[in-house]
Parts: structure tokens; sequence; C-alpha cells
């Protein structure tokens, strides 16, 4: 809170006036230091959520493609850490400091709250004002509204008046219950600090104090007791923080001495009273609960006037002075003392977030990050192994398709070879045995016995039966001569190449079932076209051949040519799958 340093106070009653603004810097104060280190926090864990959440969606792609770099553990423990960063940047933004009142009915408890608010909020009044808890927390929205427990009903309140006649109208409300007051941030610095102040009702009025502080207290990061400096502390005062220190380690306790102002009549007994009440409120922090030291002790102990300084602030926003709020003398000692109490409170509660709160919530985000960057230095590291293995995979690959390129070239030229030494071969063959079989040409010309008659008309049948005859004779010889032959060539040939190309394959893929492109029986076709051969043969009726039988040899060997070009024909289209 800023007004305390944001203004001078004069020990005279008549000199206390406002002082000129300060620049940022200087009107820090510990709660907005604080406020400040708090959006960085915020700040910082947004970033890391971003960066989890970002990461997490690339490692699920990336275990998608390549497990062997993410593996499931590594991915959960992401996912993981995802959703405790969601959880902690959740807590960081709801998180508030909590200050809680208590003390006896009437000691000044609602004006105390209002007083640091700076203006009437919540209802006080002679008697019992307050009968349930009151938690003041600042409204996003800007408006006024309370909420009781167990309902989201937003139930507008315009004025301290309003609050009273709603928390009335409440008649089911219980004093354990809590209701939460939203305030405007904008009229209130510690409410847009996020501290929530809690009002509760007198701690003489209830036997229920462990229920009290099971429901209200456990996440208090500051007590503040209100006592009476009219009267000294009371059992059930005492005994309400002595059962809160047994449940909290070493609570932040504060105790006002309220309606100082009242010392004011007599004047000569002040600083003895004063004192008197100090040794008692030490004795009662240092020795009783042992929450804090004699040197801490002292500066956890004030004297104050509530209702002055809340009359002093209502005061100077309608533009009056200050001191108009005083209802004693001695007004501006105990109004520096009150903002001297602010600014210790200020400095307690930051200090008591960072530790209860924030600090964990920082120390949990820093073994988040440094786990998840242990995670991913493992990830990167493998991902560089995996890298480096595929690469050499790869070179490896290239080398192998390069050997087996240069292989399939050299097989090739191998085959083209076998091809011309197997046509050469099948030219061989077919020539000799055509050869063969023209010298054996009689025996065919015998073989045919067709009646002969020298009409022309037959003589054209006779002939043309005899070209066949020949014709057919002469093809169903070369094939019983050849073809086996042929076929066993070509076979083996193609054994040949099939092995050559197996040892290509992989060792595991070598067995595999070689189809063999012509698996049709080989068989050779002669065309001897006897018709056009013969066409220029003249028969004599006396039965003599106009050319004599080297005339015929000569013509048939053209015809052996014929199908050597054939076979060479034939024997390139078996092999053209190569
Ligand atoms: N003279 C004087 N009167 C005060 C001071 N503080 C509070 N009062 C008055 O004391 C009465 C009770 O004050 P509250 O703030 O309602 O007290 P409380 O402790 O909240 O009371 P409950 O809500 O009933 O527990 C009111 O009339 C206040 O005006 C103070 O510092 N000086």
């Amino acid at each position: 809170m800023a007004a305390y340093i944001n203004r001078t106070i004069g020990f005279g009653d008549s000199l206390v006036t406002p002082r000129s603004p300060l620049s940022d810097e200087q009107i820090s104060s510990p709660l907005q230091v604080f406020g400040q280190a708090k959006k960085q926090i915020n700040k910082i864990f947004v970033d890391v959520q971003d960066y989890v959440a970002d990461a997490s969606e690339r490692m699920i792609d990336v275990n998608k493609l390549c497990p062997d770099v993410i593996n499931e553990n590594e991915l959960k423990s992401m996912l993981d850490y995802r959703s405790k960063v969601k959880g902690i940047c959740e807590v960081l933004t709801r998180d508030h400091m909590k200050v809680a009142f208590f003390g006896r009915t009437s000691n000044g408890k609602s004006t105390v709250v209002n007083a640091m608010l700076g203006e009437k909020v919540l209802p006080s009044g002679i008697g019992h004002t307050t009968n349930c808890f009151l938690q003041v927390e600042g409204s996003q929205t800007g408006e006024a509204y309370l909420v009781t427990e167990g309902s989201n009903e937003k139930q507008n309140v315009e004025s301290v008046t309003h609050l009273a006649h709603a928390l009335n109208y409440e008649k089911q409300l219980n004093e354990k219950e809590l209701v939460h007051v939203y305030w405007p941030k904008d009229k209130c610095s510690l409410l847009r600090d996020d501290v929530a102040l809690v009002d509760s009702p007198g701690v003489d009025v209830t036997p229920h104090l462990d229920d009290w502080i099971d429901a209200h207290c456990i996440d208090a990061d500051v007590f503040v007791l209100v006592a009476n400096a009219e009267s000294t502390l009371m059992v059930t005062e005492k005994n309400f923080f002595h059962k809160v220190s047994t449940k909290l380690s070493k609570p932040n306790i504060f105790i006002l001495n309220n309606r100082w102002d009242a010392s004011a009549n007599e004047p000569e007994f002040l600083d003895q009273v004063r004192k008197q009440h100090m040794e008692r409120a030490t004795d009662f922090l240092v020795k009783e609960l042992k929450v804090c030291t004699p040197e801490e002790a002292v500066s956890r102990v004030f004297f104050i006037s509530a209702k002055e300084v809340l009359q002093a602030r209502v005061k100077e926003r309608s533009g009056f002075p200050l001191n108009s709020g005083a209802l004693a003398d001695g007004f501006g000692a105990r109004y520096l003392e009150f903002e001297d109490f602010e600014r210790k409170f200020e400095e307690c509660i930051s200090k008591s977030a960072i530790k209860t709160k924030f600090l964990n919530h920082s120390q949990q985000g820093k073994h988040l990050v440094k786990e998840m960057l242990k995670i991913m230095e493992t990830i990167h590291n493998r991902s560089q192994e995996q890298t480096h293995l595929k690469m050499c995979q790869k070179k490896e690959f290239q080398e192998k398709l390069n050997f087996i390129e240069q292989q399939l070239i050299s097989i090739t030229n191998q085959m083209k070879m076998k091809i011309h030494q197997m046509v050469d071969d099948v030219e061989d063959k077919v020539s000799k045995a055509l050869n063969d079989e023209i010298r054996r040409l009689s025996v065919l010309v015998d073989e045919f016995n067709l009646p002969f008659h020298p009409e022309a008309l037959v003589l054209n049948v006779y002939k043309k039966e005899l070209h066949s005859h020949v014709e057919a004779g002469l093809g169903s010889n070369l094939r019983a001569r050849l073809s086996t032959a042929l076929a066993m060539n070509i076979d083996q040939s193609q054994r040949e190449m099939i092995d050559k190309m197996s040892t290509l394959l992989p060792e595991d893929k070598r067995n595999i079932n070689v189809t063999n492109p012509k698996r049709e029986p080989f068989e050779v076709l002669y065309r001897l076209h006897c018709d056009n051969l013969c066409g220029d043969f003249h028969e004599q009726l006396e039965f003599k051949f106009s050319w004599g039988l080297s005339k015929l040899v000569t013509r048939v060997s053209s015809l052996a040519n014929w199908s050597r070009n054939q076979s060479r024909v034939l024997i390139v289209n078996i092999f053209g799958c190569f």
C-alpha cells in the first residue's frame, strides 16, 4: 500500500498534510514489488506452458513417425509435465494473499478492515455485528457484489448499508459460513495487489474455534489479533491463537491494540500503559506461542485507532484534510503507527506468500523445467545417433546400389555375348542340318506316291502336292534334329542368367521363384516356300528336270541362309526380356 509513504504527518495534531506524489519507483510498497514479481512469475509460467504445449505436440508427432527416437514413457512424462505446469499457472493466477482478523466482539475488527481499505465496506457498530466470516477481495468486473457459500448467485452491493441488509437478510447464515464480498479493485490498492481480507465473528461468541481454524485459517498468510487497548488480552483471544499455532507452524501474527485514541484522555499513564501492553503482547508471541523472537515481536505489536484512520481516509476522499478524522489528541502519531503497521504487514504478507506459495511453485517449476530439459537432451542425443546411423546406412546402400548397377551392366553385356554365341551356334546347327536334309531330298521325293498324270491341269496339282510334301517333310526332319538341342541350349542359357542375377540379390531373397519368361516349349518353325523355290522348274514329261541336282542344291542353300536369318530373329525374341 502506497498511502503510508505518500504523505507526511506532523506530530502536532494540525500538521497532518498530504505530500506531493512521488515517482513510481519511490512509491513502490513491498506489496507492489511483490505484485510485479508475481506478474513476472506468471509470465514465465505462461512461457513455460506454451513451450511445454508446443514441445509435447511435436513429441506426439515424432513418436508416431519414429518411436525409436521418442519412447512412450518420455511422451507420457512430457504430457504429465504439461498438465502440472497448467495446474501451477491456474493456481498462480487464482492465488491471493490472505489476511484473517480475529478478536473479541466490538474490538474493532471490521473497522480495521475498513481503515485498511480506505472506505466503509464492512458494516460495523456497537454490539455483535459480524455474524459470519466475510472475505473481501477484488472484483474482476469492477462491480461490488457478494456471493454466499455454496451459491453462484451474485448479489449486488452498492453500499455498506446495502451489504448489512443483504447479510441480515441471509438469516440462514451461521458463524462458520464464508461470504465473499467482491469490491472494485480500483477503489483500494490492497485489493489491486490481490490481498483478501477476512473478517470474523468475535472469538468470544463461539465454542467452535477448531472448526473455524480448519475452515478459514489453514491458508491464511497473516493473522491479525485486534485487541482492545482499554483492556488486557483475554483468555478466549489467547486460546484461539494457541489453537492456531498448534495447527500451523509459526503463523505470522500481528497484535493491534485498537481504540488507542481513548488513552489520550489520560496522557499521564500513556507510556506506562503502552509498556504494559507491549510486554504482555510480546510475551504472548515470544514465550507462549513461540512464533517469533523478542526483536521481531516489537515490530508485530501496534497501538492504533482504526476508527480515526477510517474517518480520516474517508474525509480525505471527500476533500477534507486528513486530520479532520481525529478523535482525540495524538492523532498524527496514531496515524503514523497505523501506516507503520500497514508497511510491516505488507512486508510480512509478501514474504509469507513467497515462502508458502510462490517459492513452492517456483521450485516446482524449476524442477519441471530441469526434468523436461533432461528428457529433451536425451531425445536430442538419441536423434543425433539415429541420424548418424541412418547416414551410414544410406551410404552403405548407395555403395551397394552402385555395385549392383555395375554388375547389372556387366551381366547384361555377358548375356548379349551369350545370345550372339547362341545365334551363331543355331545358325551353324540349322545350316548343317539343312545341308544334310537337302542331300537326302531324294528320299523325300521318293516317298511321294501320288499318281502321276501328264495332263496339264493334273500336273499342276501334282506339283503343288509335291512341293507341300517336300516342305512338310523337310520341316519335320529339321524339327526332329534341332528342336530339342536348341531348347536345351536356350534353357541352359536362361538358367545361367537367372543364377547370375540371383547373386545380386540379398541372401534371404535368393530363394524366390524366378519365373521363366518363356515357359512354353521351344519350337523351331521352318517355312521353306517350295512353291517359290521351284516356281521356275520346268517339268519334262519324260521326267527330266531342266536343272541338274547341283543347281537344285545351290538354290536350296539360299533357303538355308534365309532360315539362318529367321533363327536369329527367333532367338533374339526369346531373350528379348533380358
Ligand atoms: N473510539 C473508537 N471506537 C472504535 C474504534 N474502532 C472501532 N470502534 C467502534 O467500536 C464499535 C465496534 O466496532 P466493529 O468494527 O464493529 O467491531 P468488531 O470487532 O468488528 O465487532 P463484531 O463485528 O461485532 O465482532 C463501532 O461502534 C466502532 O465505531 C477505535 O479505534 N476507537
